[in-house]
């Protein structure tokens, strides 16, 4: 791609206008509405990508984004010699594109500080605020007690169940602070609070049948984000009607808590708190608590966290190997382990699409990818980091689920192992996950499922085939080669 800078005053005007767009504090700028005249700020995040930003990275190479403009100020002599050079160009008007190949390039110097700058200042002007007040407190209004542990303060507090609604439970995990009744009229004064433990709750379980076999889905919220994260079960000893639970049954101790002292066994079974198969006629309430550490004599569960891609796994999108993963994922965790015990594993869905930067930028990464940049370069000049995924809350619902004392764990991912492990969940074994369509490369692997040749390319929806193309090959080479995929690649 080429950017056209045409004249020196074209040249500086543009410069003028980076500075503006970079400054700490962007412009306003008015325009008329059906109401009235608004004030807007110009929002770089929220901006498309400016073809001001793609002049600067185009101008100072891949490694600059919209937060890390080169860090050298032209000098007087540099502008200079461009002006020179330039009006050189634009006498001998045989030769009009002064940014041509040979052109000196321009250089730019933002004029914000390094995203990391700016971020750790935002931190400590923060930790002063909750220094100088550490409890932290909506003041005017009445406190609401803040307790110490999973369930306290934002689950415990039972929940007012009217005997007529089935299912009402413990409020969901919010990250504000929420007073009653105003004691003065006056308005309130809103302070930060310090930030809360992270806590998640499993607000709903049930059985899926999938063409892999049944899995219970589990459906989480948290006080972090405002996402509801998933996990898929594969536990089909579960379902047999004289089970019982017991210690390496992998159920969510959230869910089975009591959520209020007026619970009724419809409650407990319209949320899935029950224990065998739910039918017309067997319906079984759990008793509430549960104790579900893994105990040392059966296999450790296989477990992938997995992250939303709504490309791959609703359009069969043959970018990425999403879709097919997913459904590998859940093939494994459901093949019985041995003769004598059947499947037993976790997929932890993690709303954190686009790896964390959001279906939106995703979107506009895919056209960057078809201007010829790879998915890590792509992001980061969208402003974005490489992978802006977190494992906390995956880590917390795999404690919730029992599955934090060892498991192994089916990726290639390093960042996923150490992440966990930071967070205390036991990574006994990793398992990698080899892309369907490089499994044929090595004869010793099995290639999953049956009949896959017969299958449509692409068709990467659960039960599906191999997924395979240039555009999922250049992709699943970046993760190799650029971020430190543990994958063997195959021959090109
Ligand atoms: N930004 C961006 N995200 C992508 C692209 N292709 C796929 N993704 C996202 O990448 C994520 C894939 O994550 P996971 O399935 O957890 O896999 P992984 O991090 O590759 O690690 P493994 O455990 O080895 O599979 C999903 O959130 C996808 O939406 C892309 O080109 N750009």
């Amino acid at each position: 791609m080429s950017v056209q800078m045409t004249s020196p005053a074209a040249l500086m005007t543009d410069f003028d206008v980076l500075t503006m767009l970079t400054s700490s504090s962007p412009p306003s700028f008015k325009h008329k509405t059906a109401i009235g005249i608004a004030n807007n700020r110009y929002k770089r995040r929220e901006a498309p990508l400016d073809p001001l930003l793609l002049a600067a990275a185009i101008s100072s190479g891949p490694h600059v984004t919209r937060h890390h403009y080169h860090h050298h100020q032209p000098s007087i002599q540099e502008v200079e010699g461009l002006l020179a050079s330039s009006s050189t160009n634009d006498a001998s008007s045989s030769q009009p594109n002064p940014t041509g190949a040979d052109a000196p390039k321009p250089k730019y110097q933002s004029q914000q500080a390094p995203r990391s700058e700016r971020l750790k200042q935002k931190e400590e002007a923060q930790h002063n605020e909750n220094q100088r007040e550490p409890l932290g407190v909506v003041a005017n209004l009445p406190r609401r007690p803040r307790g110490p542990s999973l369930l306290q303060p934002i689950f415990a507090e039972p929940a007012k169940t009217s005997s007529n609604v089935i299912g009402a439970g413990p409020p969901a995990p919010s990250p504000f602070v929420l007073s009653s009744s105003p004691s003065t009229l006056s308005p309130p004064i809103i302070r930060h609070l310090p930030p809360a433990p992270l806590q998640v709750q499993c607000m709903a379980r049930t059985r899926i049948p999938t063409p892999h076999g049944p899995v219970f889905l589990h459906l989480y919220r948290n006080n972090k984000d405002m996402k509801e994260h998933l996990a898929f079960v594969a536990d089909p000893d579960q379902l047999r009607d004289d089970y019982t639970i017991d210690t390496h049954s992998i159920r969510s101790a959230s869910l089975e808590a009591r959520w209020s002292d007026d619970e009724t066994d419809l409650d407990r079974l319209a949320r899935g708190a029950y224990v065998g198969r739910l039918t017309p006629t067997t319906q079984r309430a759990s008793e509430p608590g549960l104790s579900t550490s893994s105990s040392d004599n059966v296999l450790p569960p296989l477990v992938r966290i997995h992250s939303e891609c709504f490309t791959g796994e609703t359009i069969g999108s043959m970018r990425c190997d999403c879709g097919e993963q997913l459904d590998e994922a859940l093939r494994l965790i459901s093949l019985p382990r041995s003769s004598t015990s059947p499947g037993r594993g976790a997929v932890i869905y993690l709303r954190q699409e686009g790896r964390g930067i959001g279906l939106l930028s995703k979107i506009r990464a895919y056209n960057l990818q078809d201007m010829g940049h790879d998915t890590v370069q792509a992001n980061l000049l969208l402003g974005h980091g490489a992978d802006e995924r977190r494992y906390d809350i995956a880590a917390a619902i795999m404690r919730d689920l029992g599955l934090d004392s060892g498991v192994e764990l089916l990726t290639n991912n390093p960042d996923k192992v150490k992440s966990l492990e930071v967070e205390g969940i036991k990574v006994l074994k990793r398992r990698e996950m080899v892309p369907r369509s490089w499994q044929q490369n090595r004869e010793h692997v099995h290639v999953a499922g049956d009949n896959h040749d017969a299958r449509v390319a692409g068709a990467t929806l659960i039960g599906g085939g191999i997924t395979y193309g240039p555009e999922l090959e250049k992709y699943l080479r970046t993760k190799v080669e650029r971020m430190g995929h543990m994958l063997e690649l195959p021959p090109q």
